[in-house]
């Protein structure tokens, strides 16, 4: 446990104790010393924006810069072909995915725009794309895009940024001119865990196509993409996969459809054979049609060395701990953070939430300064949200019990009075 530890007021022998008892018991203790961790003492909490860094990624990818580049060149290229599949294939298992149906490729950003393009395409008589007001601002810019230049009908359902997405509010939105539903399963936010498969199915029945946004839940909780029967997904492999800053994302396409759904940027990764240098374009034949161009190589080996971390461990033991992590944040903030002016912008029953918990304080852009000075790091959100990410793979239970008491001493002694409060426009 790091140094530093205030032990007073309610409850905190009992609290501690726990903290280092879950510890003691962890089986997935082992993993923290897998990851590159510089200085013990500072309590990361922001994997969900951007995970550690696994040893194995630093090993991998020195060996590639100083062999397969270095040494191979040009010839690299035999191996780097296959990267998007292999990688493809380890996240397939993580998010109940079939080999094949997975591949590395360009940001969420853009695969979202393919994935919902092509959707689009293949459900012609439709106009109306539904998403909802809590869904990542990409995902919303996106579909604003594609609603705009497509002349479609963007319905955007209003959600409670701590609770997600209502199943019933999208029930009731789904008709006969509904082509697509777009959403995120983890939010952002709240951590709320959406109902995919109850909305899958019932977007499936009024004849539209799901596209899910797995960015939080990949490497967090289960997503039985196969078992739901899901036409489309993608996310980022940056967070809780570990893949590194710029890291490339993943898509999934259910494997039936792929042969008949055609993505719009029609690039020569895309093509098949693409050394053919043939003149027309025809897509390949499986997941590699929803390529565009040359991949990010490094980046794509940090990805799969990430995923095959997760893997390793089991996406169910992940969860298990990520619930018991949040579980037991939660316990912290009840006695004493919610007596200090927070309150939980997360759900409160375990199985509702993903790998973060959330907290509204008046003062949270301040507070979010003062703790990352104090050697804490959270993410700010808007507009008066502290979220607090665990990372089975790292965090452990002692550190939210040192994370907590140094919120609670900041927000006590009024310390974060001090920091500005304007956010910068940076983060
Ligand atoms: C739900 C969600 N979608 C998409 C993104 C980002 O996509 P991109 O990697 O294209 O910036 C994020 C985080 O940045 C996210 O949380
Ligand atoms: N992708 C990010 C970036 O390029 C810069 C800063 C933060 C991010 C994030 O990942 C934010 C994150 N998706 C979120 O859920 O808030």
């Amino acid at each position: 446990m790091p140094a530093g530890v205030p032990g007073q007021s309610r409850g905190p022998d009992d609290l501690l104790a726990r903290a280092r008892r879950l510890d003691a018991e962890d089986p997935l203790a082992g993993y923290r010393d897998r990851f590159v961790i510089s200085d013990p003492d500072t309590v990361y909490l922001d994997g969900n924006s951007l995970g550690r860094l696994p040893k194995a990624t630093r090993d991998r990818l020195r060996q590639v810069i100083d062999v397969e580049w270095g040494e191979d060149l040009i010839r690299g290229w035999s191996r780097w072909i296959e990267l998007g599949r292999r990688a493809g294939d380890v996240i397939a298992g993580l998010i109940g995915a079939e080999p094949g149906e997975v591949t590395l490729s360009d940001s969420t950003s853009v695969n979202l725009y393919k994935l919902a393009a092509a959707a689009l395409r293949a459900r012609p008589g439709r106009r109306t794309v539904l998403t909802d007001d809590d869904n990542f601002p990409t995902d919303q810019y996106l579909l604003q895009g594609l609603a705009e230049a497509g002349d479609l009908d963007l319905r955007v359902l209003p959600s409670d940024p701590d609770r997600g997405v209502s199943p019933d509010a999208v029930r009731a939105a789904l008709g006969e001119d509904v082509a697509l539903v777009c959403l995120s399963h983890v939010a952002y936010r709240s951590g709320a865990i959406a109902d995919l498969a109850g909305i899958t199915e019932a977007a499936h029945q009024a004849g539209a196509l799901v596209l899910w946004d797995l960015s939080h839940s990949a490497g967090s909780v289960p997503v039985g993409l196969g078992a739901a029967g899901v036409d489309l997904a993608t996310g980022c492999t940056y967070k809780h996969l570990n893949g590194g800053p710029g890291a490339p994302a993943f898509l999934y396409v259910r494997r039936d459809l792929q042969p008949r759904l055609r993505q719009p940027i029609w690039g020569w990764f895309g093509q098949t054979d693409q050394f053919d240098m043939a003149g027309r374009y025809r897509p390949a034949d499986g997941i590699e049609r929803f390529l565009v161009g040359t991949p990010p190589v490094l980046g794509g080996y940090a990805a799969l060395e990430g995923a095959r971390l997760s893997a390793e461990a089991g996406i169910e033991a992940i969860a298990a701990k990520a619930r018991a992590l949040t579980g037991y944040l939660i316990e912290l903030a009840d006695a004493w953070l919610v007596p200090l002016g927070f309150q939980l912008a997360s759900p409160r029953a375990a199985a509702e939430r993903g790998a973060h918990v959330t907290l509204h304080h008046p003062q949270a852009w301040q507070v979010c300064q003062a703790l990352i000075q104090e050697r804490v790091i959270p993410d700010f959100r808007t507009p008066d949200r502290l979220r607090l990410g665990v990372a089975p793979l790292y965090t452990t239970f002692g550190e939210l019990y040192v994370a907590a008491a140094r919120l609670r001493e900041i927000v006590a002694s009024g310390r974060h009075e001090g920091f500005p409060t304007q956010r910068s426009r940076v983060t």
